[in-house]
């Protein structure tokens, strides 16, 4: 890496430690104006103490078996080292939180690192359900992959919805990426197909397939999102490399409930977490990585198209209790 390189690199990541900070603001206003009430006037770590924190990490969104492990966490600590002083609650929280964190997310490999290697096409599937921000995340994904230098090729195969294939198209010509679309109602599998097969064509390093996500039919869901697969497996077998299903984290449970949907309609192997900017109760990405044995890889801070994040356990957490 070469001195300006190094200076650019830099720079990027303070701009995008600043949109982080700026994205999860509301999370950390309500948090810690809630936490300083919690201890307002006590000098330990004790029962009552606890409880306030239990309902506080409940109230962010985290969820409650993710809340009760953080809980036993603490007591465990507390038990062990008798006195704790409040003071020290926001770094033991902290310490607790990377370390859930660390136990079920890792091995999580940015897909940028992994697209682009085999020769082939690396090839995204993106499912969610309308609404979360899949076709923006797919757009700014695009972007992200551009910007390195990869070449990429979306595919519109959310064709039940005329405005997603539109909203595609649009996201392809701001980034200057080519858009296989055959318009509303027609085949997604098609879609797809066409778009893997252009992929390999222009020697692309990354293809990445919308696709539409109407929960209320499970079955249907299961049988196009397999076929989509099947039919991509047609031009490049071990197609896709990733299946990224996209939350919107200010939805809360909600979040929650779409995942264990989606887990079973299909193998997710990654996920995205959207609109954290607009909500105050951020601790949902805590949860879903905790409950779900599945890496959160992206996190979407803003409308813009740079503000998709690589999460970061230890950079997301440092944000949070960053005063
Ligand atoms: N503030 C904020 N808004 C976002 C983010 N991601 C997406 N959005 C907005 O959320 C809205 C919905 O996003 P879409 O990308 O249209 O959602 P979708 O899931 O593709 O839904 P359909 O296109 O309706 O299938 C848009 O107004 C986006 O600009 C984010 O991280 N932060």
């Amino acid at each position: 890496m070469g001195l300006f390189d190094f200076f650019k690199k830099d720079k990027e990541s303070t701009t995008q430690q600043a949109s982080l900070d700026a994205g999860l603001a509301k999370t950390k206003t309500n948090f810690f104006e809630q936490l300083s009430k919690a201890v307002v006037g006590k000098s330990t770590v004790d029962e009552a103490v606890l409880d306030d924190l239990e309902g506080l990490l409940v109230h962010s969104d985290v969820g409650i078996e993710t809340t009760v492990k953080v809980i036993d966490r603490i007591e465990a600590r507390v038990a062990r080292d008798k006195y704790v002083s409040t003071a020290e609650l926001d770094r033991i929280l902290r310490e607790e939180i990377v370390a859930l964190l660390e136990d079920n997310n890792s091995g999580s490999t940015a897909m940028l690192d992994r697209a682009g290697n085999s020769g082939q096409p690396f090839v995204i599937m993106v499912v969610g359900v309308n609404g979360v921000g899949k076709t923006t995340t797919i757009g700014k994904l695009a972007h992200r992959f551009h910007a390195a230098g990869k070449k990429v090729v979306l595919g519109a195969a959310d064709t039940f919805r005329a405005a997603a294939v539109d909203q595609l198209i649009i996201w392809g010509e701001r980034v200057g990426v080519p858009v296989v679309s055959h318009g509303m109602n027609t085949d997604p599998a098609s879609v797809a197909y066409d778009a893997v097969r252009k992929g390999v064509e222009l020697g692309a390093d990354v293809v990445i397939i919308d696709t539409a996500g109407r929960l209320h039919n499970k079955v249907n869901l299961m049988n196009e999102l397999s076929k989509i697969k099947r039919v991509m497996q047609k031009v490049i077998p071990d197609a896709p490399h990733e299946v990224l299903l996209v939350l919107d984290g200010s939805t809360g449970q909600n979040a929650f409930m779409q995942a264990k949907e989606f887990t079973k309609a299909t193998e997710v192997t990654a996920l995205a977490v959207t609109k954290l900017d607009g909500t105050a109760r951020g601790g949902v990405v805590i949860g879903i990585s905790d409950q779900f044995s599945i890496p959160v890889r992206y996190i979407g801070v803003g409308e813009k198209m740079t503000d998709l994040q690589l999460f970061d356990r230890h950079t997301f957490v440092n944000s949070l209790f960053k005063k």
